[in-house]
């Protein structure tokens, strides 16, 4: 379809495997008057123990926060879920300018960026590497930036992005709350979907926060200034990691709020 055709030509899925078919898409553009507000929807319920949190890291794509998914120790439950998923790992996705950067798109406004929180279900799979293969075996939260006020909590995250500038640096990050990146607005959509790099498995139920969070110019310009390249080669700086917006097709987003 055409979604195949647009990723395959674009620059950082142009070597992907496409899931052949693909029914359920991410990311995509939420029609507000679209969505349908669903009653039965609780409020989504989150427990993050900020000491599960292990260290940060360029994965080539993006950055990356990786936490201790060994326990029940942060976990989300309620909202779409019937079960608790444990929280694996975060990251982001911008782009070279404030004019765009998000993956997921509200009425065709886009944001500077988009953080993605990733959870896996130990009820049905034993590791995240399985989640990712099963159909519900993941939760991604995505939240919104805008440019803005400078945001503290963020801030602390930011202090480390110079000790991972080239793809496969780590630094430890022993203490983090990603409580913090979260709005104190509880309104969310929620739909089907897909991871938005490869292996794009059709495997997540998408929660996509109403309310964006602020950052400040400098917080976006210091994501501006990671790099896709490793040490040593030609320096190609990290921006524009999101995938095109794909086809909504026979899909329904559900809204929290009215
Ligand atoms: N952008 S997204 O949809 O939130 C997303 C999340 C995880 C992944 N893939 C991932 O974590 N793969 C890890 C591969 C197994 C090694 O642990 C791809 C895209
Ligand atoms: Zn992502």
């Amino acid at each position: 379809s055409s979604y195949r055709l647009r990723d395959a030509l674009h620059p950082l899925w142009q070597s992907e495997l496409t899931v052949s078919g693909g029914t359920r898409q991410s990311p995509i553009n939420i029609q507000w008057r679209d969505s349908v507000y669903d009653p039965h929807l609780k409020p989504l319920k989150i427990h993050y123990d900020p000491t599960t949190c292990l260290y940060v890291w360029n994965n080539g794509y993006s950055f990356q926060v990786e936490f201790d998914d060994s326990a029940d120790k942060s976990v989300i439950m309620g909202g779409p879920l019937e079960n608790h998923y444990r929280l694996k790992q975060f990251h982001f996705h911008w782009g070279a300018i404030n004019e765009w950067g998000s993956e997921h798109m509200v009425d065709s406004k886009v944001y500077p960026a988009e953080l993605h929180l990733v959870h896996w279900n130990p009820v049905t799979s034993t590791s995240f590497e399985e989640a990712i293969m099963e159909n519900n075996g993941l939760v991604v939260i995505g939240v919104f930036l805008k440019l803005g006020a400078h945001h503290a909590g963020l801030q602390k995250l930011v202090d480390a992005l110079p000790a991972v500038r080239h793809k496969d640096a780590i630094v430890e990050f022993d203490v983090f709350d990603p409580c913090c990146l979260m709005p104190s607005c509880p309104d969310y959509w929620t739909y089907d979907g897909s991871l938005t790099t490869p292996p794009l498995t059709e495997s997540v139920t998408w929660i996509i926060k109403k309310t964006p969070i602020e950052v400040d110019q400098n917080q976006l310009e210091e994501f501006r200034m990671l790099l896709f390249t490793s040490a040593g080669e030609e320096e190609k700086r990290m921006v524009d990691n999101f995938r095109p917006l794909q086809p909504l097709m026979n899909r329904t987003v559900r809204s929290s709020f009215r």
